[in-house]
């Protein structure tokens, strides 16, 4: 197993902004890296060469690195060999790749795209998984870590907590650390997926994207005009 680069016990940030918020910048998302670091962070998770780019220029702590690509309704997060390539270029320390059992859009199996990673690129690899089963397969097919990312956002209506019980199970199964991701939102929920077992938390909306805290804030206002 590669080194897992992130120590144990860790809050990792995720500083990503999508098409259509202010934020997606690379010098925005690097300030947020900044803040992030400052804030007692001990990783960050970011997308895309440009994104990861500014991000290493500011802070030494240890990068997830990952890039969107294609149809979100699909696999999408760093989907190929070449997108991983193009982000450890740039300045990742870890890759994260799409850990579900959907087909991939290059037909490789995952498998075959982390040996690539290991072999070519020299970095270790977290599978973002959507439940127990992907989790023990993509663990079974060589990922150093495994993550409850996808939890939620492969079929059916997106909950809106965290999915502590997938932390629980697999930390009770996988013999590679566990990351929980995915909705996590206040402090107890850190907490909580400590106690389920994880080995760091990544916390992404809640501490970076004020456009949708912003719009929690304000769904949260009774009789509220609509104008
Ligand atoms: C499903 C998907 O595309 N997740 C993405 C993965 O990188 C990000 O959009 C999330 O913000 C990240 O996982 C952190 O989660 P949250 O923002 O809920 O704390």
């Amino acid at each position: 197993m590669m080194n897992p680069v992130l120590a144990p016990g860790n809050l990792v940030v995720s500083c990503q902004a999508q098409p259509g918020n202010p934020l997606a910048d690379p010098a925005a998302m690097a300030l947020m890296a900044r803040a992030a670091a400052a804030g007692g962070a001990g990783g960050i998770r970011a997308n895309g060469p440009r994104d990861i780019v500014a991000i290493r220029s500011v802070t030494d702590l240890p990068i997830i690195g990952i890039h969107k690509r294609g149809d979100p309704a699909g696999v999408f997060i760093t989907p190929t060999l070449d997108d991983a390539a193009a982000i450890v270029r740039a300045g990742a320390d870890l890759v994260a790749v799409d850990g579900t059992r959907r087909p991939r859009p290059d037909s490789r199996t995952l498998a075959e795209q982390i040996r690539g990673i290991h072999e070519e690129l020299g970095v270790g690899v977290i599978a973002d998984v959507d439940d127990l089963r992907a989790g023990l397969a993509a663990r079974e097919a060589g990922a150093d870590l495994v993550a409850t990312t996808l939890s939620g956002y492969t079929g059916g209506e997106v909950p809106g907590g965290p999915d502590l019980d997938l932390v629980r199970l697999l930390a009770g199964k996988v013999d590679c650390p566990v990351i929980a991701e995915g909705r996590i939102r206040t402090p107890d929920h850190v907490r909580a997926a400590c106690e389920a077992g994880a080995y760091a938390v990544v916390v992404g909306y809640a501490i970076t994207n004020p456009m949708d805290i912003t719009a929690r804030m304000v769904q949260a206002i009774p009789d509220r005009e609509v104008v």
